[in-house]
């Protein structure tokens, strides 16, 4: 491997996707951010989820949204399932992993909240359990993901499915939709 060659084509790589993310992803993003915006305004949360890369993804956006982003402002009601080590643990060890975020939905999750989970796969058992428990539950459905979606149009009212194939690439359009999502919404619900 040259490492000269290998840090131009991955740059390269990463624009030509945050370029088609851009040509395609506005309508999609608006409708996500409307949804968030109204839920928050009436009084509701949102809950974040994902493995791996993308369980830091979770709780990287529920902490902008409870401590700060870009303003110093009141907190806006978000957690991320992925945190309590003893929900998890237990969980995976009595239920199952597929059941991880499910059950923590069971348990936290109102009519009116917002479910979002992270999968590029779009095919993560313990997220498509997630969503279905979310949907039963009335809560607002969402999901990041990538490639063909897998699961995610048929379970998630909102997705955002970027146009990219491999792993990295779509978790890096991930964290910056999720950015541009916190930023936006801490400026409409002008709780500065
Ligand atoms: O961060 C990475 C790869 O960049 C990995 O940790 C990745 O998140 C894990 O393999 C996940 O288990 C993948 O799950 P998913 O995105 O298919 O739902
Ligand atoms: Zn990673």
């Amino acid at each position: 491997m040259d490492p000269l060659a290998y840090f131009n084509s991955e740059l390269d790589d990463h624009a030509a996707v945050v370029a088609r993310t851009h040509a395609q992803m506005e309508a999609p993003f608006l409708a996500m951010l409307d949804a968030w915006v109204k839920a928050i305004e009436g009084g509701h949360k949102i809950l974040f989820f994902g493995n791996g890369g993308s369980a830091a993804d979770a709780q990287h956006l529920s902490a902008e949204l409870v401590i700060r982003f870009m303003e110093d402002r009141k907190p806006i009601a978000a957690i991320a399932l992925n945190t309590d080590t003893s929900a998890l643990t237990a969980g995976a060890n009595d239920l199952g992993y597929d059941a991880v975020f499910a059950r923590q939905i069971e348990a936290l999750g109102q009519a009116g909240d917002i479910a979002v989970g992270f999968t590029t796969s779009g095919t993560s058992p313990n997220i498509v359990a997630a969503l279905e428990m979310a949907r039963s539950k009335g809560l607002v459905t969402c999901a990041f993901t990538g490639r063909d979606g897998g699961r995610m149009p048929d379970l998630a009212d909102h997705c955002l499915i970027i146009p990219a194939q491999s792993t990295r690439r779509i978790q890096e359009m991930h964290i910056t939709l999720g950015h541009m999502l916190c930023g936006a919404l801490e400026q409409s619900l002008k709780l500065v």
